[in-house]
């Protein structure tokens, strides 16, 4: 550095130095984190412990994947994780808070702010057009007016549906109303999205469509993405894959 100006913006982002001189990336924050994460159903008289103190960590603008075989508990999982399920054991931090010590009303207030779900089943409002659906979600999220318009009318285009903004949910197809669904849960930009086969019921181009807006999202705004999927597109372009099996994580 003798004779030369040192250059601070650089130094940032270059490795830093550990003492005993070896180099080692920034890390990023750890965006969701579950530890010893457990769940037991309740049928009757019998009980089943669909997942056995899972510990697992997703790093910010990580893509993350969750795999295993039908029935290994992927979704109750990603539900716990989403807090939309209360877990019987365990602990889980979202942006590093611990939703498991919320109260309901904290909860529901924190998961608005902070999470986009993607989840099967579409639950559009039968009345309202597409954009309708999409203003509905921004409206909740304090967003409002033109500019919630404007914004519906983005995300449609995202998707791949600017034409189809004026269509009701009926007048959709089964990929088209997905596409909705993805785009209202992407309203107001949060920053952890989980999804539960995003693409299942999706055509080959929308399918791509809707990978490359994810990828946009994780590597372009730093949203931290978690996904059950079997799409390989998608593992393509995860950070790390999750396996499941029997109700614990079976390598990493
Ligand atoms: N509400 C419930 N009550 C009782 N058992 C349940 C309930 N929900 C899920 N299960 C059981 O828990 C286990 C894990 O289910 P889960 O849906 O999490 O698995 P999965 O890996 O997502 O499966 P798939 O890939 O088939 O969707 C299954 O044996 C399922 O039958």
């Amino acid at each position: 550095m003798i004779g030369s100006k040192m250059n601070w913006a650089n130094l940032k982002k270059t490795p830093t130095h550990a003492v005993d001189g070896s180099v080692y990336a920034p890390v990023k924050p750890i965006a969701i984190e579950g530890l010893g994460v457990e769940m037991t159903y309740q049928s009757g008289r019998q009980s089943f412990k669909v997942l056995k103190g899972i510990d697992l960590q997703v790093q910010q603008s990580d893509i993350q994947l969750l795999m295993g075989p039908s029935g290994s508990g992927k979704t109750t999982l990603l539900s716990i994780l989403a807090g939309l399920l209360t877990p019987t054991g365990g602990q889980v931090f979202l942006r590093g808070e611990d939703i498991t010590k919320m109260s309901r009303s904290q909860l529901a207030n924190f998961r608005l702010r902070n999470i986009g779900f993607i989840f099967q089943g579409f639950n559009l409002f039968p009345a309202l057009n597409a954009i309708e659906n999409i203003e509905v979600a921004l409206n909740i999220k304090g967003i409002k007016g033109s500019k919630a318009k404007e914004e519906a009318v983005y995300l449609l285009e995202q998707v791949g549906l600017g034409e189809k903004g004026k269509h009701l949910p009926r007048d959709l197809s089964g990929g088209q109303k997905q596409r909705v669904a993805i785009a209202r849960a992407l309203a107001g930009h949060p920053p952890l999205i989980m999804a539960d086969e995003p693409t299942a019921a999706l055509d080959s181009s929308s399918g791509r469509a809707v990978i490359d807006l994810l990828k946009g999202l994780a590597k372009g705004e730093g949203a931290t993405v978690l996904m059950v999927t079997h799409d390989p597109r998608i593992v393509d372009v995860a950070d790390r894959i999750l396996e499941l099996e029997d109700g614990m994580i079976k390598s990493e």
